[in-house]
């Protein structure tokens, strides 16, 4: 608070307190009469600011839709939504795109990198078509982060598939978003360049300070997270904090069975 406004921000900050982004009673419906899906019922959750957050639960639980519409991709039927102080749902749509390109960064399964541009021009291409300027200390340290210092002159078909994951991840986190949401950004690299972008989500986290909410179906990539919120039929079911692999499966399984007994 006071002490904020005296003391530069050094990258190396500890995690300020508060929601990231949260929902309040969120509910998304999708389609009408028969083909109805409720596919968030009245989700409450808060998403720790400089905290790394995994969302599991089995395939239609409603991950990817919870996602979506904190992200401001898809509209929500009831509750609320808010990134920060800003209340999604009183957005027109360009001023989702605006809160979108400005505050929140995002790593898909797909890389998306633009093959006539080099791996920096990649990095800073959100910034350019937002007319901003990248704060070039801070772009330093996220290219050394992610280990990229010496090959930002290469386009991405002269990258490895783990190097061009990397690109993205430094995309996402060069304009220091509020908040980094990732849908399954392991689900298309092999299991040591899974373990390496999660290592540097994991370290943005603790030298950057940065937000992170991850979407996965893995046990093992969610125990990179700090705490694991778990879903169940668009409900939020449980949580877990301080995750193992082995905490978490045993969670799935206790979840299983009460599927098979209820
Ligand atoms: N655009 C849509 N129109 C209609 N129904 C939808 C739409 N998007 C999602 N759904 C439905 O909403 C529910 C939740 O879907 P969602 O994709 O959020 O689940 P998920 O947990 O991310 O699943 P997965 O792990 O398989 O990706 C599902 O029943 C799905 O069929």
């Amino acid at each position: 608070m006071s002490q904020a406004a005296t003391t530069p921000t050094a990258p190396q900050a500890p995690a300020p307190a508060g929601a990231a982004a949260c929902a309040v009673g969120l509910s998304k419906v999708y389609g009408e009469g028969e083909t109805r899906v409720v596919a968030l019922d009245s989700v409450s959750v808060e998403f720790g600011r400089g905290r790394f957050t995994a969302i599991m639960g089995p395939s239609g639980s409603g991950k990817s839709t919870l996602m979506h519409c904190m992200a401001g991709l898809d509209t929500i039927s009831a509750g609320s939504a808010r990134i920060g102080d800003t209340e999604l749902s009183r957005l027109h749509d360009r001023q989702l795109t605006r809160l979108r390109r400005d505050k929140i960064g995002f790593i898909f399964q797909a890389f998306n990198l633009l093959p006539t541009l080099n791996a920096l021009e990649n990095i800073t291409l959100p910034m350019d078509i937002a007319g901003r300027r990248p704060d070039q200390e801070w772009l330093d340290l996220v290219v050394a982060t992610v280990g990229l210092s010496g090959r930002l002159r290469h386009r991405p078909s002269q990258l490895s598939g783990g190097q061009q994951q990397r690109v993205a991840v430094a995309r996402a986190l060069a304009s220091r978003p509020e908040i980094i949401f990732a849908d399954e950004p392991t689900g298309n690299l092999d299991s040591r360049s899974g373990a390496e972008l999660l290592g540097f989500l994991r370290e943005s986290v603790r030298e950057l300070g940065q937000t992170v909410v991850m979407v996965t179906h893995d046990p093992v990539a969610a125990s990179y997270a700090d705490r694991v919120v778990f879903l169940a039929d668009g409900r939020l079911i449980d949580e877990l904090a301080g995750p193992t692999p082995e905490g978490v499966l045993d969670r799935m399984r206790r979840f299983d069975t009460k599927d098979r007994t209820s």
